[in-house]
């Protein structure tokens, strides 16, 4: 999916939301653990709920790899599932020397048919430009992320005068555009977004980090919109545990719906 068909998405849903996948056999209600893949009949029925509230899906590949074979079958089939005019994250947070980037890339924009890939900056240049060889697919950047120790590196001073999310930020400026280069920045650092849109005016941002880790949307949103939209804004487990019974899925998709509206009113004030 291009930018443009993104923000096209955005407008008619009148919605930035990204419902996250993170799907967690110890956490779906009971009576889905009987099923012949308990991963799939819960993501089926929350992308059921929610899809008319919601831009893109983030599945995330941990919670799957876990379960080996299975849990890449629930992945596959979960991604089958998603339609077309959705954006697909593969939150897989990957990267490493160039040949073997390329097998990741191909794994998830060929096999899997992702539409966007997380992927960590630390092994620089040359282990993110293999991701960046396939046409209307996106590269996802870890830049600022949301927990606590992304602190640990991602805020430390360069000699030079930059904190090291900033560099990451402006070199990679180098290695693609806008049309296939986002960042990941999490909502609990919401402070940091309006120095983040001067570097990046026009990237889109993935924000992880409403719900359960405590990030304001309206914070996000008031410093985070521009003229494009320019944010997917992530919430997993306060949607799709937001309730534990059997009404679970339209309990998530009230959610989504709530999150939605003010969505709506962010986009008319603020983009
Ligand atoms: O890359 C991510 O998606 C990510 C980056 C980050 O900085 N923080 C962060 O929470 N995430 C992911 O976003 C999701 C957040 O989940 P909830 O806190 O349950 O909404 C998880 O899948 C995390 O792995």
């Amino acid at each position: 999916m291009n930018k443009k068909q993104l923000f096209d998405q955005i407008r008619a849903k009148a919605s930035y939301l990204c419902v996250g996948l993170d799907s967690d056999i110890h956490k779906i209600p009971e009576h889905l653990r009987k099923a012949d893949d308990p991963l799939f009949e819960f993501n089926k029925q929350i992308i059921d709920a929610t899809i008319d509230y919601a831009v893109a899906y983030k599945p995330n590949i941990a919670f799957y790899e876990a379960h080996g074979l299975k849990g890449w079958e629930s992945l596959m089939k979960t991604i089958a599932y998603l339609p077309d005019d959705v954006f697909i994250i593969a939150d897989a947070k990957r990267g490493d020397i160039g040949n073997t980037s390329k097998m990741y890339a191909r794994a998830f924009f060929e096999q899997m048919n992702c539409d966007a890939i997380t992927v960590a900056p630390y092994m620089g240049e040359d282990s993110v430009k293999p991701f960046l060889d396939f046409p209307e697919k996106w590269v996802i950047l870890l830049a600022l992320t949301s927990n606590a120790g992304g602190k640990d590196f991602q805020n430390l001073a360069l000699t030079e005068g930059d904190q090291l999310y900033e560099r990451v930020l402006k070199k990679s400026q180098d290695w693609g555009s806008d049309e296939e280069l986002m960042y990941v920045v999490g909502a609990t650092k919401a402070e940091a977004l309006t120095n983040i849109r001067q570097i990046v005016p026009n990237h889109f941002l993935l924000v992880p980090g409403v719900g359960e880790q405590g990030g304001s949307l309206s914070e996000v949103s008031r410093h985070g919109l521009n003229s494009e939209c320019g944010l997917l804004v992530n919430s997993s487990r306060g949607i799709i545990y937001a309730d534990g019974s059997k009404s679970f899925a339209s309990v998530a998709g009230s959610k989504a719906r709530e999150l939605q509206q003010e969505m709506a009113n962010y986009l008319e004030k603020y983009c």
